[in-house]
């Protein structure tokens, strides 16, 4: 695996006419996990050159704590890249990518403000800065996200539509721990005692999938709102039934699917997941 820290030697190695293309690009933050190595996995099945970017984005952070405190073993982490036959690794500095002060705003309408964006004002914009510059930096045909963060590949649609990006997006599927907990990194910063509370937001999706019917959803939303409330250290930030397609409340027309997504507070973690119903 080829190892790169400036945009300048990274294009340079990608514009090397052995270079086998499709390019695929799985942008993370590191603290790799089988989340993450998914993506990799699916990007080579699918993609003849995979780069993986690991970058703590400032700009994405409302809470400078959680910044601070975000996991960052990177030895390991290249370890794991080397094992999934990662082709490159792209790892810059803050300086690299943030070279001076900019300004970045992109209007994409209310997907922003919706869901994360009312407990994370301004998150979007930071996501969509640095997943443009990573773009740029590396022309990707395809890029793989997780569906975890399915609200980000909704926003990541929207920036290439409106930016006219010429690259591909893929999303691949949850991965859970055994007994049902998204896998993320933040997952590291759970007590014993924290990590069994918080399997109240998977089980609480699985029950809204098992019991979804439209025209009861707000109801089951109010029944799985009051199992997340009453489990102890769980503080709920919010539980929505929403359109697939638009995240809008309005199921009307449900035929891109319909998803419940859930953020809450475990302790002191922050933790979101989300399940299609339909
Ligand atoms: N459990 C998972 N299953 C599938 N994809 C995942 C999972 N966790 C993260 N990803 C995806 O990996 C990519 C990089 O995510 P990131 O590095 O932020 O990891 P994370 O585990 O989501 O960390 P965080 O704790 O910050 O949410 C994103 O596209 C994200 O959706
Ligand atoms: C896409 C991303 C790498 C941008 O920093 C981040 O938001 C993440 O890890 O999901
Ligand atoms: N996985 C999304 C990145 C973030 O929480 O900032």
């Amino acid at each position: 695996m080829e190892i790169f820290k400036t945009i300048a030697a990274l294009q340079g190695h990608l514009q090397n006419p052995d270079r086998k293309k499709p390019v695929g690009l799985v942008p993370t933050m590191g603290a790799l996990h089988s989340g993450h190595l998914t993506l990799i996995e699916t990007a080579k099945a699918q993609t003849a050159t995979v780069v993986c970017s690991i970058f703590v984005n400032p700009t994405q952070f409302t809470d400078t704590t959680d910044l601070d405190k975000y996991p960052r073993p990177i030895e390991a982490d290249i370890e794991k890249l080397k094992q999934a036959k990662c082709d490159i690794l792209f790892m810059p500095d803050v300086q690299e990518m943030y070279p001076q002060k900019e300004y970045w705003h992109l209007d994409i309408g209310e997907i922003e403000h919706r869901l994360e964006g009312r407990f994370r004002p301004g998150h979007y914009q930071g996501v969509m800065q640095i997943v443009y510059k990573l773009f740029i930096a590396v022309k990707p045909d395809f890029a793989f996200f997780g569906q975890k963060d399915f609200q980000q590949v909704k926003v990541v649609e929207k920036m290439v539509e409106l930016k006219s990006l010429p690259v591909k997006l893929v999303m691949c599927p949850i991965i859970r721990e055994a007994d049902g907990l998204a896998m993320s990194s933040r997952n590291i910063h759970l007590s014993t005692e924290e990590r069994k509370h918080a399997l109240v937001l998977s089980y609480a999706l699985h029950q809204l999938k098992k019991s979804y019917v439209k025209e009861a959803s707000a109801e089951l939303v109010k029944e799985a709102a009051e199992m997340i409330s009453i489990e102890p250290q769980v503080q709920l930030e919010y539980l929505e039934i929403v359109n697939a397609n638009n995240l809008d409340n309005d199921l009307s027309d449900d035929s891109k699917g319909v998803i419940a997504l859930v953020a809450a507070k475990v302790g002191k973690t922050r933790l979101i997941d989300n399940m299609m119903l339909s």
